[in-house]
């Protein structure tokens, strides 16, 4: 479970973040859907702890993140997938991890089996592909079993075997009784994967509902075109052609 409660960050001048309250239940996969720079990875690093709050607070699991003893076990993260040593194998990158969070050297070729990372695990990850690298990723974000996964754009890069896994890896996760939290602009593979969704823009809550109410309520018969109409008055880059300049 994830409680975010009057959540803000300012830099500078300009709100990031403004005034964010919504829960993340266990049990469904809520999409974290907003424009570019609507905010969402400012949100999910608060959530980590890795940005402090201007205002506000975020919990995870009922403690804030670095109240964890053993934060691996507790919340699986993917953020930015290209921030590993690039020197070191996947292979032991992840048993790095494993060693200083008291996780068994045994979960490490789970993981990475579960990945479809094992033909490559001894090579160095700098020379992974983005597809190679966000598999990496999720195996770090799965590594202490969690009860509660954070991640951001986790099917950047990936083909399309790839998004297939990651879709039923998600709705497996939920049905397990996890807590799931995801961004995406991929609005089919939402419309596929997510339960429940969080939509913002330009720092603000606009929704907290079930994806099948958001589609519905909009009148439009798919979650594209309600995300689009939704955030219309809230995104800070369109394009001429979805502007209508060109009507
Ligand atoms: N370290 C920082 N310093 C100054 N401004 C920042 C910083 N990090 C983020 N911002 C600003 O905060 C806003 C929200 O950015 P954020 O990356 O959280 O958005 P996002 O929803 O994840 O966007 P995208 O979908 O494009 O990845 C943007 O205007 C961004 O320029």
């Amino acid at each position: 479970m994830i409680e975010a409660k009057g959540l803000t960050k300012r830099y500078g001048d300009s709100h990031a973040v403004q005034d964010l309250t919504f829960t993340v239940r266990p049990g469904v996969v809520t999409g974290f859907l907003g424009p570019n720079g609507a905010g969402k990875s400012t949100t999910m690093r608060m959530i980590l702890g890795l940005d402090a709050p201007t205002r506000g607070s975020v919990s995870v699991n009922g403690k804030p993140y670095a109240a964890h003893r053993t934060p691996l076990r507790e919340v699986g993260a993917l953020l930015e997938a290209r921030a590993v040593h690039p020197g070191r194998s996947a292979y032991h990158h992840l048993l790095a991890l494993a060693q200083s969070n008291g996780i068994p050297r045994s979960r490490v070729r789970e993981v990475i089996d579960a990945v479809g990372l094992d033909g490559v695990a001894n090579r160095r990850a700098g020379r992974f592909s983005l597809g190679m690298q966000q598999r990496l990723g999720i195996a770090t974000a799965l590594l202490g079993d969690p009860r509660t996964l954070i991640l951001d754009e986790p099917l950047n890069g990936l083909d399309t075997e790839g998004i297939r896994w990651v879709r039923g890896l998600l709705r497996d996760l939920a049905a397990e009784g996890r807590t799931v939290f995801v961004s995406s602009h991929l609005m089919t593979e939402m419309a596929l994967t997510a339960d429940h969704v969080v939509v913002i823009g330009r720092g603000r809550l606009i929704a907290d509902t079930s994806l099948d109410r958001l589609v519905a309520d909009s009148g439009h018969g798919s979650l594209e075109e309600a995300f689009l109409e939704l955030t219309a008055g809230a995104a800070e880059f369109r394009t001429a052609t979805t502007r209508g300049d060109d009507r």
